[in-house]
């Protein structure tokens, strides 16, 4: 469970990112943050991985007191949590199955790391990971001669084979064409549903966040101003979100 209470961020500048929030997300939740460029989605999802830190209020993930996480435990934490990117953040000139046994580097001992030494169980779970996101044919070519649809895949493979809890995905469609973010966004419903992975994303295409999320959080000047069903969001809420320029958000200004 992510429990936020009372959380503010403020950045170092004086800039207010959050304010106030209290949001309880449940284990196995699909979730979509929308609302217009620089709401606060990013910052409100970087949070609960620590890649930010909050300036107030508490903020737990799995009964833990994230804000107060030292070093050592930071990286537990993060070991817990996968994250998407918009970019995928593979490394381009090795293979598909290199990238996810990257995902095995922090849990082994200095010298298998330097050796590159990775154990049969290893290669059998990232292959499964692979398998798990339908590719694992690709396994052994480099991933800069793959599709973006399949690098994010490719991402996924690499963060479900780390075994998280949560996913948290920072605008992982942005840079694919519409049908191949469609798949995506199935490739994430499946992962939930089948292995009741919290799934949290920030998102701009409106139209796939209320098809493919079952909770929807609208943020707009890091206030949360909707928190309901996908499947309750109407014309008006998102009006509401998007601080009466849905439509510029729509046409992509
Ligand atoms: N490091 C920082 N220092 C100061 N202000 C920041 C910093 N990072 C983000 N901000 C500001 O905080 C606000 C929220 O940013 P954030 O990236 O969370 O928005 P967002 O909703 O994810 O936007 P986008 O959809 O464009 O990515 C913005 O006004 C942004 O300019």
């Amino acid at each position: 469970m992510i429990k936020f209470q009372n959380v503010n961020k403020k950045y170092d500048n004086g800039y207010e990112a959050l304010k106030d929030i209290n949001l309880t997300i449940e284990q196995g939740e699909y979730v979509a943050v929308i609302g217009l460029s620089g709401a606060g989605k990013s910052t409100l999802i970087r949070c609960i991985n620590r890649m930010h830190d909050i300036s107030s209020g508490s903020l737990m993930v799995n009964d833990v007191e994230v804000s107060t996480l030292k070093g050592k435990e930071v990286r537990k934490l993060r070991r817990g949590i996968g994250m998407i990117f918009q970019s995928f953040n593979l490394v381009n000139r090795i293979s598909s199955l290199k990238n996810v046994l990257v995902s095995f580097v922090p849990d082994m001992s200095m010298w298998r790391k330097i050796l590159g030494l990775y154990t049969k169980q290893q290669k059998i779970e990232a292959l499964e990971a692979l398998d798990r996101m339908n590719i694992l044919d690709k396994a052994f070519i480099r991933v800069d001669q793959l599709s973006g649809g399949q690098q994010q895949r490719v991402a996924l493979a690499r963060t479900l084979a780390q075994k998280p809890s949560i996913i948290l995905a920072d605008e992982p469609v942005a840079s694919l064409d519409p049908i191949t973010a469609k798949q995506v966004m199935t490739d994430f419903q499946r992962i939930n549903e089948e292995l009741n992975m919290t799934i949290i994303i920030n998102i701009h295409h409106v139209d796939l966040a209320l098809e493919y999320a079952t909770r929807v959080v609208g943020i707009r000047s890091g206030e949360i101003v909707y928190d309901g069903p996908a499947s309750e969001v109407t014309e008006q809420i998102l009006e509401h979100i998007y601080n009466g320029k849905l439509e510029e958000e729509l046409s992509g200004n």
